[in-house]
């Protein structure tokens, strides 16, 4: 289908939220923006013509569709990176600057701190390759980045000859962010001298840098009197939403008399303070590193107060006046005395928050692995053999149903290889999965009622989700109205709604995720990601669906519950459009458009479903819509969900517009047919498996 694409402003009630930095600079930038959101507005209402730049219009590449399923970043066990010392190696200034360079054409690794690209760059080591060496092989997996530093190297993919590389080119670049299979083989044409670096040294500095900085801004923070009695989660919120701003010798920051808007924090440098008097500018103080200011006028809602002028190159974090009052209410700040966020929980909770049906998570009889039985085929090529249900890398989901004599009741008997999981460390992520599913009591989250073992594979009985995966129904529909999307989203944001007051993080929201019961209502099912997290940490791991990582994974920043609402801008985006907001067939073009954050509508896309993604795409995780003040709620109360019964829909008394998609007949219509599993598996004795 041919379609036009607008890159969506936000509307004027978020005009103070998307431009930081100096108040003259945000005067100009808010009528910048008013000029662009009415031709917007003008452009989305006639559906006539492109707005935005025209050289970032999306290519025929991103028009398609996502036609296979996203591959899965698995999250690895990297011990104790975080405590590590990092290797130096001494460079000349010349070999520092090659690699510098290097780095700074990188799409992705150009987005690097100051601190961090200076210890990255001290880390590379020289290696040395003799003519004709493969140093990367088509298919195997990476573990390292490489810079040239002499010589030339050829690049084939299949057999095909790609490019001949040269000193100052990158490659291998991908398998820095994660565990990845090598693309094509890289062969050295002369002797070559290369930098290299692995990825477990990468990312203990990049995740030491960020963990550092966090720990000084909030310790800056503390310190501040006026955020005096805020808990470490607001506080950690308002570093969620801060924007770094650098400033050059003479600067002014802030200007005595101007309408305050923002307030900073100095991370590096040195800011004097004036005031007028008679006429000239007297000297009130130098504030340094730790120091903030422009909070007077934002507390008092009046005029700044004085003048603050950079005396030499200088680092702040800024933050709105709006995102502050969205994290933190203002009339608050002086003297909050008990956290905030968990009033609003209690709250919460004593307005009958969710009413579930009764729906206890266990299974009517105990049930226990030899009383169930696989349904077979009954038709077709397949005709019986057992019914599949779905398969991954771990194994398969199985149709299950009681033996002879009892009731016709079905389960999803999900088989986890064991030797499988040893291989790829990852007992840890199963163990957290039955122990989330185990935990969860929600009717828009699958229910687990038991798990069993023998020595080949973990099992999990799982309720049977008859109306299929909502990936299916989309790639037959290629992309769903709005009704349907507004209320598939709306069962995923009760999910979260539910594990996040749960403390659960989920972190792999994508429609292969999300299956219907046989009425069409949406339920999570797969928690291989899904992880505790106490209130206020963060977590590290690199993991998810790369058009589907948020920003703050990509830059190993540390994440919370945030990435949720990300991924959950990028789900309505895919299910009104048919394909994500961020895609390429080049991984690494995926995460540059992810970092640059512009995303470009169809122009049949509603505004308020351009609002919402929009507000819950927003790069900073503090300024993300469900994570400000009003939690979750901020989310459901949109006007994009405005139609949405919310305690109906937790009841299950709406009826779903999703009924349509589920097709009537064998309890296995609306799934794919799979051929029996041949495969013999290996036994698995290590014990990791006890609880199951
Ligand atoms: N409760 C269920 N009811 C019906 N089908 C199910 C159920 N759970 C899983 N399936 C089917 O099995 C497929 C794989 O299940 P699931 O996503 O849980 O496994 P996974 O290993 O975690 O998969 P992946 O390797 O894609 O991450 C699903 O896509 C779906 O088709
Ligand atoms: N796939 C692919 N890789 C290329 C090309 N040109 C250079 N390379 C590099 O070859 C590398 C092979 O290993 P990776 O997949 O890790 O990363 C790849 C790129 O860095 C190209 O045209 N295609
Ligand atoms: N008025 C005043 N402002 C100061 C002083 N020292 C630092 N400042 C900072 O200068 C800022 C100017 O803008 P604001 O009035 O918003 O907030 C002010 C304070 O944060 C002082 O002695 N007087």
């Amino acid at each position: 289908m041919a379609y036009r694409w607008a890159k969506y402003v936000e509307g004027p009630e978020d005009w103070g939220k998307c431009v930081m930095g100096m108040d003259s600079q945000v005067r100009q930038a808010r009528l910048q923006l008013e000029k662009q959101y009415l031709q917007s507005m003008q452009l989305i209402n006639n559906q006539q013509q492109m707005c935005g730049a025209q050289k970032h219009r999306p290519t025929h590449e991103d028009d398609m569709v996502r036609k296979s399923r996203g591959q899965q970043i698995v999250p690895e066990p990297l011990p104790n990176i975080i405590d590590t010392e990092v290797p130096r190696f001494p460079k000349s200034s010349c070999a520092f600057r090659q690699i510098v360079k290097a780095i700074q054409a990188n799409e992705v690794l150009k987005r690097l701190g100051e601190e961090q690209l200076d210890t990255v760059v001290e880390s590379f080591t020289l290696t040395q390759y003799g003519k004709g060496d493969s140093v990367i092989l088509e298919g195997s997996e990476g573990n390292t980045m490489y810079i040239i530093a002499e010589g030339e190297l050829f690049v084939t993919q299949h057999g095909q000859p790609l490019r001949t590389l040269s000193a100052g080119d990158v490659f291998g670049e991908l398998a820095i962010l994660y565990n990845c299979k090598r693309t094509a083989t890289v062969t050295a044409t002369t002797d070559v001298k290369l930098w290299e670096i692995d990825r477990q040294t990468y990312r203990t500095i990049v995740t030491q840098k960020h963990k550092q900085r966090r720990q000084a801004i909030l310790g800056f923070l503390k310190e501040a009197h006026t955020l005096n009695g805020l808990s470490d989660t607001q506080l950690s919120r308002i570093i969620d939403s801060m924007e770094e701003c650098k400033f050059h010798p003479g600067d002014i920051i802030v200007q005595e008399g101007d309408e305050g808007k923002s307030f900073f924090i100095i991370l590096k440098g040195e800011v004097q303070v004036t005031k007028e008097v008679n006429g000239s500018q007297e000297q009130i103080r130098i504030m340094r590193a730790g120091e903030h200011f422009g909070e007077l006028a934002l507390i008092r809602n009046s005029c700044r107060t004085a003048t603050c002028r950079a005396l030499r190159d200088v680092t702040c974090i800024t933050m709105s006046k709006e995102d502050f009052e969205e994290t933190v209410p203002l009339d608050t700040v002086e003297l909050p005395k008990v956290d905030l966020l968990d009033i609003e929980a209690l709250h919460l909770t004593g307005k009958k928050r969710i009413s579930f049906p009764d729906r206890p998570n266990v299974a009517p009889v105990p049930l226990r692995l030899q009383d169930l039985v696989p349904v077979l085929y009954s038709e077709g090529r397949y005709m019986g053999q057992p019914v599949t249900l779905g398969t991954g890398g771990f194994g398969r989901v199985e149709l299950v149903s009681w033996g002879p004599g009892k009731p016709v009741e079905y389960f999803a008997l999900k088989k986890i290889r064991k030797v499988h999981i040893v291989q790829t460390c990852q007992e840890e992520h199963v163990k957290m999965e039955r122990q989330v599913l185990l935990q969860s009591h929600s009717p828009f989250v699958v229910r687990l009622y038991e798990t069993f073992r023998d020595s080949r594979y973990v099992y999990m009985a799982l309720e049977f989700c008859e109306g299929g995966e909502l990936w299916t129904k989309l790639r037959e529909a290629k992309y769903f109205t709005e009704e349907v999307t507004i209320f598939c989203t709306a069962c995923v944001v009760e999910a979260l709604d539910y594990l996040h007051s749960n403390r659960i993080v989920y972190r792999d929201l994508k429609p292969e995720n999300l299956m219907m019961d046989k009425h069409g209502y949406v339920k999570l099912v797969d928690f291989g990601f899904a992880k505790l997290l106490p209130k206020g940490e963060k977590t590290y791991s690199f993991c998810g669906t790369p058009e589907y990582l948020a920003p703050e994974i990509l830059l190993n920043e540390g994440h919370d519950f945030a990435v949720d609402f990300w991924m959950l801008g990028i789900l309505i985006f895919e299910l009104l459009v048919g394909r994500p907001p961020f895609c390429s067939s080049d991984p690494q073009r995926i995460y540059s458009r992810i970092l640059d954050g512009e995303i470009y509508f169809p122009t049949y896309v509603s505004e308020a479903a351009c609002s919402i993604i929009s507000k819950l795409c927003r790069n900073r995780p503090g300024r993300r819509l469900g994570n400000a003040r009003n939690g979750i709620r901020g989310i459901k109360k949109h006007r994009w969900f405005h139609k949405i019964k919310w305690e109906k829909l937790a009841a299950h008394q709406l009826s779903a517009p999703t009924a349509w998609l589920i097709k009537k007949g064998s309890p296995y219509v609306n799934f794919k047919r799979y051929s029996m599993d041949l495969s013999a598996e290996e036994d698995e004795f290590s014990g990791w498996d006890e609880d199951f």
